[in-house]
């Protein structure tokens, strides 16, 4: 290949870069950027409407090629994927925090296809349903909570914590088989936060680090976030695998999990204690962000909706009634609120750029996570070098009025008669037939997709079954900002759940939380004095309570063979 060098190639991007044969790049702007501002999802989309389907863009000296269109991202993604399914060297997300660990940080060789089978082996559809009972429990508890922390709706609630804490319970049954006990519990408060640190620091367009190396070299306030959010996420998903290998070697049935298999194959695999906490690390907080992320999203949306509130509810009053609610094998009879569902996925938040008085879209989803190519490639003429960042587009993918007439509108009727899940939907010959791009494309694609469904089908049907969700008189739920440079959540809100009638209470109270919290005093050197909530004294375990006392700092999650029992929480001595 050759390039056009000249006094202002620093600023100019390299668009005239040609291969041997004289392919040149995808068209795209002439500039370099070193970063693009908050919002970055407008830009690109502006972008798309002048360059068209695929277009270049330099970030510093790095070339991205942006894909915008169903088609191209089939061909290139998913025929092609031998050649375009590894990850750029980031360096804040991939060098700094997961050091090419995480399976989603790691580049397309022999490390990821192992680390992606163990994964694929957990988040398999068959394996998701031995979760079924835990996700069906944890929806309940979630309604559950809400209902009475609430008063039956009378005190309204910030519901980002309950989301998060039912996700993360989710997860820490399918990575550790263990959950929390309340959404104050220390490790909610530590766990959720590292997540929300990492949507922050790692948005692929945004900071400046990844693309202006001598910034690399310098100690700046973001490139110790980044040293420290590793650090944690060694500390905290570490300790809880030691706990977990300690309830092992003591003889406990613990319960079938992520972190299981991976002390099980750890020597036939060859997983270093690194690879472990990251894999953990990459389930508890990908896994969780993003699925409550969806869930918060529906939450701050329904509100200003109450006519599509209204239509789920007779769907859910016709078909499931009032004596019950939905339970996962309704989940095919009840189109409108799986239309919800997808269209939440698909494009949730209106925002109005300055000067502009026409709303333009923004998504949780707006950017799935880069690919990176291995090889040089010509593609309709155009030339794509080897070690290119290619970004999926979402935004755009999701805002094409062919696909989806009228995007600016919430339109659920608009996935009325789509009757496949998304992992089936992505799986369709014609690419613009899927319903949305948000769990990425090609064998990359998130492995997550059955559980995530799942998990977000019974919170929102339950949700819906239970209550009308309304806004707080004078506390306007803003949809046109958002927290999160990867993923996104909404800016904090308080909503008010009403429920919507007099046998939510008796569904709810068929079945309570069953825990038994213990207190751990971390008191004289060595001696650790074990008791319940009423203060009578526990034995456990020696090398459990061995573990807790070197491990862990925190909070600790125990889980015996007849489920969820108990919750160890260290008290100051
Ligand atoms: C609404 C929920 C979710 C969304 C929107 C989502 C989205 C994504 C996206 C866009 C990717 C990148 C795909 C690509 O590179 O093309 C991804 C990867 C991944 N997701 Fe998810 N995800 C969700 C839930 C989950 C859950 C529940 C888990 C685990 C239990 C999970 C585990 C992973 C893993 C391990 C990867 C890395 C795959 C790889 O690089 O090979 N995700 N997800």
């Amino acid at each position: 290949m050759s390039t056009g060098t000249d006094f202002f190639s620093c600023l100019r991007g390299l668009q005239n870069l040609v291969d041997k044969d004289g392919h040149p790049l995808p068209p795209g702007p002439p500039l370099r950027y070193p970063f693009l501002p908050k919002y970055n999802e407008r830009i690109l989309h502006r972008w798309t409407k002048k360059y068209g389907p695929l277009y270049s863009v330099w970030m510093g000296n790095q070339l991205f090629v942006v894909l915008n269109d169903p088609t191209v991202v089939r061909d290139l993604l998913v025929v092609h994927g031998a050649n375009f399914s590894s990850r750029w060297n980031f360096f804040m997300k991939n060098q700094t925090i997961l050091k090419g660990g995480a399976i989603t940080a790691t580049p397309y060789n022999d490390t990821w296809r192992k680390h992606r089978r163990i994964a694929n082996t957990i988040l398999a559809p068959k394996a998701v349903e031995s979760y079924s009972a835990t996700l069906d429990y944890e929806a309940h508890m979630l309604i559950r909570s809400l209902f009475h922390d609430t008063k039956q709706g009378l005190i309204p609630v910030n519901p980002a914590h309950y989301a998060g804490r039912y996700v993360l319970n989710n997860m820490l049954s399918v990575t550790f088989g263990t959950r929390t006990g309340s959404v104050a519990d220390p490790l909610v408060r530590r766990a959720l936060p590292l997540g929300n640190e990492f949507m922050k620091l790692t948005g692929p367009w945004s900071n400046a680090i990844d693309f202006i190396k001598p910034l690399q070299w310098i100690p700046t306030r973001i490139r110790s976030r980044g040293r420290k959010l590793r650090k944690d996420f060694l500390e905290v998903y570490g300790a809880m695998i030691n706990l977990v290998k300690h309830r092992m070697e003591s003889g406990e049935n613990v319960p079938d999990c992520l972190v299981k298999s991976l002390l099980e194959y750890q020597e036939d695999e060859k997983l270093s204690w690194t690879d472990m906490c990251l894999l953990t690390t990459a389930f508890a907080t990908g896994g969780s962000h993003s699925t409550s992320g969806t869930i918060q999203w529906f939450l701050a949306f329904m509100p200003s909706h109450p006519e599509i509130q209204a239509k789920a509810h007779e769907e859910l009053d016709r078909v499931i009634g009032r004596d019950q609610w939905p339970t996962p094998e309704d989940e095919m009879r009840l189109p409108y609120v799986r239309a919800i569902i997808k269209e939440v996925t698909h494009h949730p938040i209106f925002s109005f750029p300055l000067f502009c008085s026409r709303p333009s879209l923004s998504s949780p989803f707006w950017m799935a996570t880069p690919h990176c190519s291995d090889n040089d490639f010509v593609y309709r003429g155009m030339f794509i070098p080897a070690n290119t960042v290619m970004m999926l587009n979402c935004y755009s993918l999701h805002h094409n009025e062919e696909r989806y007439p009228d995007p600016f509108k919430f339109n659920p009727d608009r996935f009325m008669g789509d009757d496949y899940s998304s992992t089936e939907s992505s799986k369709l010959p014609n690419a613009m037939d899927r319903d949305h791009w948000a769990f990425g494309a090609g064998r990359r694609i998130c492995p997550g997709m059955p559980v995530a469904e799942k998990e977000i089908f019974l919170a929102i049907s339950r949700l819906l079954w239970a209550f009308t969700i309304q806004s707080v008189p004078g506390e306007p739920i803003s949809l046109d900002e958002y927290e999160g440079n990867s993923g996104r959540t909404p800016l904090p809100f308080r909503i008010r759940l009403s429920p919507r009638h007099d046998n939510v209470r008796s569904v709810l109270d068929a079945r309570a939380e069953t825990l038994v919290f213990l207190e751990c005093r971390l008191g004289a050197v060595g001696r650790i004095a074990w008791h319940d909530g009423n203060g009578a004294n526990l034995t456990l375990p020696n090398k459990v309570a061995d573990a807790v006392s070197c491990q862990y700092q925190d909070a600790v999650l125990l889980m015996a063979p007849d489920q969820i029992v108990a919750h160890v929480q260290p008290t100051k001595s």
